[in-house]
């Protein structure tokens, strides 16, 4: 059984087994489904469109792992051959050659066939916040040098506007005279209510470092953003900003997997 979510402006899509592209099926949802089963599925129907010889771009977190680890199981099967990977973190690279995964980067393959990977929001235009594990700077790198971005999410990703989960909208920022930065992001948006806060490890309180040796603040709106593309070009504006999690028109599918179904949105 499907459902359609009406949170989607456009075109949304059944996906059935007919709809799929190659003759590999996910697991057919049902109800009483986990958070990460969710997961799984979405990811196993964005796999359905790598096809043999493609440069793939290998998203980061708990979805796009599964993902990661189903064209690793594809490729020892031999049901896929000659694909080359394109990490967006250090963990996916490290899981990618665990799994045997040929890997290469942006110097060597600057156009990426299909890139699959998750995403924090998604809002019903497809825009999404990403970041939230702090791999937004290589994944926007890379997600932006592909033709095709499939982006996988379960439901509870799904918000009327970005920033509407209330829960962090990251933006990467250089370690030099942090606070500062903060403190001018904090200003930018305070017409939305934003707070800035340095993101910090856990275990340590100790600043969170990026793959690319930078810092993460934190924005949390109060109120909704607004023009999104003005917001994303004065936060890019400022000196000591790196990139923001904002992944504006980017995606060309979302593949959402819900308690009663899976529903895949086209741009
Ligand atoms: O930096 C992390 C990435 O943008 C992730 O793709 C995003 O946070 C979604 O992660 P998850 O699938 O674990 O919710």
């Amino acid at each position: 059984m499907t459902i359609a979510f009406s949170h989607f402006v456009g075109k949304t899509t059944m996906v059935s087994s007919s709809s799929s592209p190659t003759p590999i099926s996910p697991p057919t949802p049902s109800v009483f489904l986990t958070q990460e089963e969710l997961k799984r599925i979405a990811a196993f129907k964005a796999v359905e469109f790598v096809k043999s010889g493609m440069v793939l771009g290998l998203g980061t977190g708990s979805t796009a792992k599964f993902a990661v680890e189903r064209i690793g199981e594809l490729l020892q099967q031999g049901k896929l051959k000659n694909v080359v990977g394109i990490p967006t973190s250090k963990v996916t690279h490290e899981q990618a050659m665990s799994l045997g995964i040929p890997l290469s980067d942006l110097d060597s393959h600057p156009v990426i066939d299909l890139a699959i990977d998750g995403a924090d929001e998604v809002d019903p235009h497809l825009n999404l916040v990403k970041g939230r594990g702090g791999s937004l700077l290589r994944e926007k790198m890379i997600e932006g040098a592909c033709r095709k971005f499939i982006v996988i999410v379960d439901e509870s990703k799904l918000v009327p506007y970005l920033g509407g989960s209330l829960l962090a909208m990251p933006v990467e920022i250089v370690p030099f005279c942090w606070k500062f930065t903060t403190e001018r992001l904090q200003i930018l948006f305070e017409d939305s209510g934003c707070v800035a806060k340095l993101r910090t490890c856990e275990k340590n309180d100790e600043p969170f470092v990026t793959d690319n040796g930078n810092y993460i603040v934190n924005l949390y709106f109060e109120k909704e953003i607004g023009d999104l593309n003005a917001a994303s070009d004065s936060i890019l504006r400022l000196p000591g900003v790196v990139e923001h999690g904002m992944f504006l028109n980017m995606a060309s599918i979302v593949i959402v997997a819900g308690e009663l179904g899976v529903t895949m949105k086209e741009k």
